[in-house]
């Protein structure tokens, strides 16, 4: 997508043919800088620093990681330990498991000289792959939104959570890939955007992506949607995914699950956009099994932003020396979903729905 008029990919690899480059997403959306990842360390900072972050870019970046690990390292032994560091980085998203096992799966059949070679090329596959299924995802969820216009008649406003834009995968993005289809087609949508406390994702990179492709749009503070849409005001609500299990449960920023009670006490469909590199097919049971990061406290008491003279400064908002909590996702059941946008078509949130898009998956249920 595009930042100042030029297109952008969140990674890409660099003309040295050794490195990627990557958008570091921690400055966004005051400063726009690249970070190049030459290492194995490189990339597993990245992935834990949140420079890079959103479930299907962290296994690109992930599956690149191991890449470059096998420059330093390419023996069986390096394989497994850049795959063990790279997978501690994050525990909820599933993509990154899924692109580790890929490449290692890939590596293991060759040659120690041949593999970074393979591995840098598969990660780019991969990420050609994640473009496709998030555009396709576009096409698939921009009907559901079509088709509510054409149903009321007006504008249709679409609630979201977190970001699930084009910078949390490679291109185009999950829940917001069917609104740049929408608006793109020329169906008058607008987006309401939660802020998405801790790490305001929200506030932060849906409004800048929204901001950068001229999408009408409203920050509102996390509190605001069930109230909304009591109100009306919210016709659809679409989030991403970090996990999404083969019953139809769905792992997500903290705070989805509220939005989605919200949506079924008010009646508003609540869909979750996901790639198949979401799906955890071992999983039925989103809430017993699902792991959730517990991330640093200091993402609660401390708020990041912009001063009037253009510098940054960080400040304390919790009273000091209270306790705090900072579990990052949250499931929601599948029974709260009405329907998940994959690139396949839109599914029931059922373990039936999603076989019926993924027969291939039904030997192994
Ligand atoms: C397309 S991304 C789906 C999710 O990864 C997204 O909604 C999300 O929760 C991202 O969390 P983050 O902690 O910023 O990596």
């Amino acid at each position: 997508m595009n930042i100042d008029g030029k297109p952008y990919r969140t990674i890409f690899p660099d003309p040295d043919g050794e490195s990627v480059q990557v958008i570091d997403q921690t400055r966004l959306p005051f400063a726009f800088e690249l970070k190049r990842l030459a290492t194995l360390d490189d990339a597993a900072v990245a992935i834990r620093t949140m420079i890079v972050r959103g479930a299907p870019l962290i296994g690109v970046t992930a599956a690149y990681g191991l890449a470059l690990a096998m420059r330093a390292d390419p023996s069986a032994d390096g394989i497994d330990r850049a795959a063990a560091t790279l997978a501690a980085t994050r525990p909820t998203a599933i993509n990154l498991r899924w692109a580790l096992e890929r490449v290692a799966a890939n590596l293991r059949q060759i040659e120690p000289h041949e593999r970074f070679v393979r591995a840098f090329a598969e990660a780019g596959r991969i990420a050609e792959e994640d473009v496709a299924s998030c555009r396709a995802i576009g096409a698939h969820g921009s009907r559901l939104i079509a088709d509510l216009h054409r149903a009321k008649g007006r504008p249709i406003t679409v609630l979201t959570h977190c970001n699930a834009g084009w910078l949390a995968t490679v291109d185009w993005g999950t829940a917001l890939a069917p609104i740049y289809a929408a608006h793109e087609a020329g169906v008058p949508v607008r987006v309401l955007v939660d802020e998405t406390r801790p790490r305001n994702q929200g506030a932060a990179l849906t409004a800048f992506e929204l901001n950068g492709h001229g999408v009408p749009h409203t920050v509102i503070s996390d509190n605001a949607g069930g109230h909304l849409m009591q109100h009306g005001q919210v016709d659809l609500c679409i989030v991403g995914s970090d996990r999404t299990t083969a019953s139809g449960d769905v792992c997500n920023k903290i705070g989805t699950y509220l939005k989605a009670l919200a949506a079924r006490d008010t009646g508003v469909p609540f869909y979750a956009a996901l790639p198949f590199s979401t799906i955890d097919w071992t999983l039925h049971d989103g809430v017993k099994e699902i792991p959730i990061e517990e991330r640093d406290g200091r993402e609660v008491t401390h708020l990041t932003g912009r001063l009037p003279d253009g510098g940054f400064a960080t400040v304390e908002v919790v009273s000091p020396g209270s306790p705090v909590a900072n579990p990052a996702f949250d499931v929601t059941p599948a029974r709260l979903v009405t329907g998940l946008i994959t690139e396949r078509g839109v599914c029931e949130a059922t373990p039936e729905g999603l076989l019926g898009l993924y027969p291939e998956r039904r030997a192994a249920a």
